[in-house]
């Protein structure tokens, strides 16, 4: 076929503010709260002109949904990245008639306030809270909404209630066989909510206790099996979600051969390897729920 003959279409598209950092700081007298957000907006509609001809009649700049993002953290406040994103994704599907989808993506950064050396709690004074972030993604179609909330960076150890053996041995596996070994894995996960008349925090805590909970509680076998258990005890315990994946490293923990030393290592002294890492990932479902959550989830 001829370079001629052979046509090019567009195909799928999305555009808008990647990453707009906002913090949006409430005072109420002297006690100051705090919320930090990583806000990306992908937008799709009527987009054919822009990449075709020439003509951006249908395009909002990617420069005022970034404004949008502030004048909205100033005038309605930030109640909580899934609020913020149905606020600012109802915006942009119904004010503008070309767009006809809105993605909102939030990253949550959590702060934490400092202590008091009476006991007591800083009023404006924070410490950022570990490495772990707090995500919401919605989608809204000016018809349905799809909210999914999750976290990532959870870092989890067990230092016993782990084995793993009886798996398979090909010319290639060296791995020796335990009946007890560290567990320990960085908990990333995604779930997603039947509706969206849902207590936002309230059920974001609940799911992060209940993923720690079935962590802890877990004699394990195999991380897929924890992973499996973090997944049904989420969904089981909680009716607003459908669906939850999940996406663990094995953060693997070798024992440290000190035999050269002539000392035994009775599970004691570890070497904590960070690469390369099992990944261990799975959905888990309500039983007869669709599955919607992407496998391969697009950043930002
Ligand atoms: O929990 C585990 N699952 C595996 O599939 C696996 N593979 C491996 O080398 N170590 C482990 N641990």
């Amino acid at each position: 076929m001829t370079a001629e003959a052979r046509r090019a279409v567009l195909g799928q598209n999305q555009y808008g503010k990647a990453e707009t950092r906002v913090v949006r700081i409430t005072r109420s007298g002297t006690t100051h709260h705090i919320k930090d957000l990583n806000v990306s907006v992908s937008l799709s509609g009527a987009m054919d002109d822009v990449h075709l001809t020439g003509s951006n009649a249908h395009v909002l700049t990617t420069d005022a949904t970034k404004n949008t993002v502030y004048a909205f953290a100033r005038e309605h406040g930030i109640a909580s990245a899934e609020e913020f994103g149905i606020r600012l994704a109802r915006h942009f599907v119904t004010s503008q008639e070309p767009i006809h989808s809105a993605r909102i993506r939030v990253e949550e950064y959590a702060w934490e306030r400092i202590g008091t050396p009476d006991g007591g709690e800083a009023p404006h004074s924070f410490v950022r809270a570990g490495r772990e972030t707090r995500t919401a993604e919605v989608l809204y179609d000016g018809e349905e909404w799809e909210v999914v909330s999750g976290l990532e960076g959870l870092v989890v150890l067990n230092t016993t209630d782990s084995e793993f053996h009886g798996y398979v041995k090909d010319r290639y596996t060296t791995l020796p066989e335990t009946r007890d070994r560290v567990l320990a894995t960085e908990v990333n996960a995604r779930w997603r909510y039947a509706g969206t008349d849902v207590d936002w925090d309230g059920a974001w805590a609940r799911a992060r206790d209940h993923l720690l909970h079935a962590f802890a509680g877990t004699y394990s076998y195999s991380l897929q099996q924890t992973l499996y258990a973090m997944g049904a005890r989420v969904v089981e315990r909680l009716p607003e979600v459908e669906e939850i994946r999940l996406s663990l490293p094995n953060k693997h923990h070798f024992l440290v051969d000190l035999e050269p030393f002539g000392l035994k290592n009775d599970n004691e002294v570890y070497y904590a390897a960070d690469r390369p890492y099992g990944l261990i990932e799975a959905t888990v479902l309500r039983d007869g729920a669709q599955p919607r959550l992407p496998v391969h989830p697009a950043r930002p």
